[in-house]
């Protein structure tokens, strides 16, 4: 059995990043930038007021002084005059500051008779203007690889960037196998159970940029896994749920070989998900999970999702681990690195005292895998461990 690392350089060995396209701005969100993206001009484009008030000049500006209002400028309309000793102009929040001027007064500190303000008698002495590329300066670049959040989609949208470059999504398919299963929503006889395993999987990688294709339920004869693979054609990734062990009804490893897989490696010193297997089935890169729910989820995070991401042109690196103390004993490990499921509280991780792997609720209430490194002996409450979010 090869280490969950090696296991880990073999998968990103069978990928690589994929090609780029350009989206419309207002479909971009989520999706990873790639190239960089630089503004054209400033933002502000020019020194804009803050604030709605009058724009005048500080060295006038003094408790009660009067000034005269000889024109407006407001946003999308500047003011082009000039503007002379005791005299301002009408300014809105977001409109150009006439020239000469170099202070905003808001209303509030004013009180205006036709076309005359006087200044109150406490006054801010804040000028409430924003330099022109307060925000961003011409040539500020947004760098890929990526992921575009609501915050960026905004940001290049103000720095008038309508289509970005951003990586082709990954399109993975996943294809659960077991005569025991049926799709949520149908009636399973009394021996079967519902699939869930990919309806989880789908949603975790949907979530992290992929495109995925659920198939239908293969059985478990060589004729419908044969149709399944059939089915992954033009799929940059293929994933597997179940029939990956050593029972007569796992086919999964013996079909795929059968068409020409070119076996990458099967078994990883990890538990929950010993049986991973992982190759290539013509270019196509394959990886079998584990059937056991929590298997897949965990195999999952720890393998497809870095692969995923490498895909989308980030690093081939692995998940990133943190690290907090345990409110409890840890039992010593075996020879697996084993992803404990646990709950991250108020900075203290707390391991679920049921790990079997067939346990969804005990995974679905977990937002950490705690990492025991393999031959680990009893680690003490108050120990800082390493843990993934999940
Ligand atoms: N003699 C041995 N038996 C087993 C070993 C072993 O080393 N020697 N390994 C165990 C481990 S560890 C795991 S993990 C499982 C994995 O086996 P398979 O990948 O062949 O998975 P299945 O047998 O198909 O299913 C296991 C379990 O999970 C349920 N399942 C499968 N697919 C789904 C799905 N899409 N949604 C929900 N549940 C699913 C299935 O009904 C089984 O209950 O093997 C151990 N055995
Ligand atoms: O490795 Mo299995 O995935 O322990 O249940």
């Amino acid at each position: 059995m090869i280490s969950v690392s090696e296991a880990l350089d073999a998968c990103f060995a069978l990928i690589s990043p994929l090609n780029s396209e350009v989206v419309d701005l207002k479909d971009a969100a989520g999706r990873t930038l790639i190239t960089p993206h630089a503004a054209a001009r400033n933002q502000p484009p020019f020194a804009a007021s803050a604030m709605d008030g009058y724009a005048l000049k500080s060295v006038e500006l003094q408790p009660q002084a009067q000034f005269m209002v000889v024109g407006e400028s407001a946003a999308g309309a500047r003011y082009t005059g000039k503007v002379r000793a005791g005299q301002c102009v009408r300014i809105f929040t977001g409109a150009p500051l006439p020239e000469g001027c170099d202070h905003v007064i808001i209303q509030e500190d004013t009180t205006r008779q036709g076309n005359v303000i006087t200044l109150n008698t406490e006054i801010e002495d804040k000028a409430n203007i924003r330099p022109a590329g307060n925000d961003f300066e011409a040539g500020f670049a947004m760098e890929g690889p990526r992921v575009l959040t609501p915050g960026d989609i905004a940001l290049l949208a103000a720095m008038n960037q309508p289509k970005v470059t951003v990586t082709r999504k990954p399109v993975i398919a996943i294809m659960a196998t077991g005569d025991e299963l049926v799709q949520p929503g149908e009636t399973p006889n009394e021996d079967q159970i519902i699939a869930s395993n990919g309806y989880g999987l789908k949603a975790l990688l949907e979530a992290n940029g992929a495109e995925v294709r659920l198939l239908p339920i293969a059985r478990d004869t060589e004729s419908s896994l044969r149709q399944g693979f059939e089915l992954c054609a033009g799929a940059d990734l293929i994933v597997t749920l179940g029939g990956a062990s050593v029972g007569d009804h796992d086919l999964v490893r013996p079909v795929a070989t059968s068409m020409g897989m070119e076996p990458a490696f099967y078994k990883v010193a990890m538990r929950p998900g010993k049986p991973l297997m992982a190759g290539k089935i013509g270019d196509t890169p394959m990886i079998g999970l584990p059937g056991n729910p929590v298997s897949s989820m965990v195999c999952a995070q720890i393998f497809i999702l870095p692969m995923l991401r490498h895909m989308l042109g980030f690093n081939a690196e692995p998940m990133a681990r943190k690290t907090a103390p345990l409110t409890e004993d840890l039992r010593s490990n075996g020879p697996r690195e084993h992803y404990m499921r646990a709950s991250l509280q108020d900075g203290k991780l707390t391991v679920h005292k049921r790990q079997d792997s067939s346990l969804l609720s005990v995974y679905a209430g977990a937002n950490a895998l705690v990492v025991v490194p393999p031959f680990i002996d009893l680690q003490l409450a108050g120990t800082p461990v390493e843990y993934i979010d999940i």
